[in-house]
């Protein structure tokens, strides 16, 4: 569904040296240099796959995806998206791809969201009985109700996002791109936004690359992810392998019974494992995964424990591992 080989985007920036008389000379002798925001990448993307584009800020993500979309022509490489070069823009291209962005808006902001539904219904040409179908579909689906008829700029921002989301899926996309739908949005507001990405991807078999920031989208949304940093694909692959590489142990977090006092201490607990917090009453370790059972059958003896469970290490901390494994071996032999 969607190819990229050496797809590159370099912008020529003009260089603003510190000073007032260098900002004068500037004015005179410009001087510019290139930031090569994405820097040669190849991956492709199959039909009804949902896949994680991942990297830190100012990676390349939104380069990427705006080049998928064809809202900026790449620089060097070449693209196809259900079978278009995106950067022409055909008629056939635009209507089977979608580019939602967290930070942006496209519903008109004095009128309500339903008149931009009908605004792109004549965009894009959807004949009316099916425009009504796909309306009511995604109502249900976003539990919209009368939201729809309030003028957007009356709309919390949660509120305004599902919308934003219904506007742009009202022509039945079968490709998403997603950058950062979920952007500001509350805990409960970010699940409704990836049940309904993942509703969609399964009733249209839809394909959707994401970026966000928000672990929690990777990790239920994701089973695949692309991460990209300084331009340049660091990993592509499965995201549970990716964890299982980066970070192979595991946590144990345990509720202890106090007593009168407070407890075992962190001095206590490094018998262990590794102590990654302790307070009164709770406390996290972490150990290797061939050592978990051992080593919970060794705190079950030995300490207060009322409650104990075993976790994988958070995300962030797989991603951090990654980007340092990655610029480490970026970097030139001393
Ligand atoms: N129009 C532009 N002109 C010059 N440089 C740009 C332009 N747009 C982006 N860049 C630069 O290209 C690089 C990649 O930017 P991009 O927005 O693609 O990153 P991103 O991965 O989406 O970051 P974030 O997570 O912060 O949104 C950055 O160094 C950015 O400053």
């Amino acid at each position: 569904m969607i190819q990229v080989r050496a797809l590159a985007k370099h912008y020529r920036v003009a260089r603003r040296p510190p000073g007032l008389a260098a900002a004068v000379r500037a004015l005179f002798h410009r001087t510019y240099e290139t930031v090569r925001a994405v820097d040669g990448i190849d991956f492709s993307v199959g039909e009804g796959e949902r896949v994680g584009f991942l990297g830190p800020n100012g990676a390349g993500k939104t380069t990427t995806l705006k080049m998928l979309s064809g809202l900026l022509h790449p620089t060097a490489g070449d693209v196809t998206v259900a079978g278009h070069v995106p950067r022409r823009r055909e008629p056939a291209f635009l209507k089977a791809i979608t580019l939602v962005m967290g930070q942006k808006q496209q519903l008109i902001w004095d009128l309500p969201p339903a008149e931009t539904f009908e605004l792109n219904r004549a965009v894009y040409d959807i004949p009316r009985d099916r425009f009504q179908e796909t309306v009511a579909e995604l109502t249900e689906l976003l539990e919209l109700g009368p939201l729809v008829q309030k003028p957007t700029r009356q709309l919390s921002l949660g509120e305004r996002m599902k919308c934003e989301l219904a506007a742009a899926l009202l022509h039945r996309p079968r490709v998403l791109f997603l950058d950062e739908p979920t952007i500001g949005l509350d805990v409960s507001m970010q699940a409704t936004v990836r049940q309904f990405v993942k509703a969609y991807n399964e009733r249209y078999g839809a394909s959707v690359i994401l970026t966000s920031h928000y672990m929690e989208d990777v990790l239920q949304l994701c089973p695949r992810v692309v991460v990209i940093d300084h331009g340049r694909i660091i990993y592509d692959g499965d995201l549970r392998a990716l964890a299982h590489r980066m970070r192979p142990d595991k946590r144990i977090v345990l509720r202890l019974a106090t007593g009168n006092g407070a407890g075992p201490s962190g001095g206590d607990l490094a018998r262990f494992g590794q102590v990654v917090s302790a307070e009164p009453g709770s406390a996290t370790l972490q150990v290797a995964a061939e050592e978990v059972s051992a080593v919970v059958a060794r705190l079950l003896a030995a300490m207060p424990v009322t409650d104990l469970t075993v976790e994988d290490p958070p995300l962030e901390e797989v991603f951090s591992e990654l980007f340092r494994a990655s610029r480490r071996a970026a970097e030139p032999a001393k």
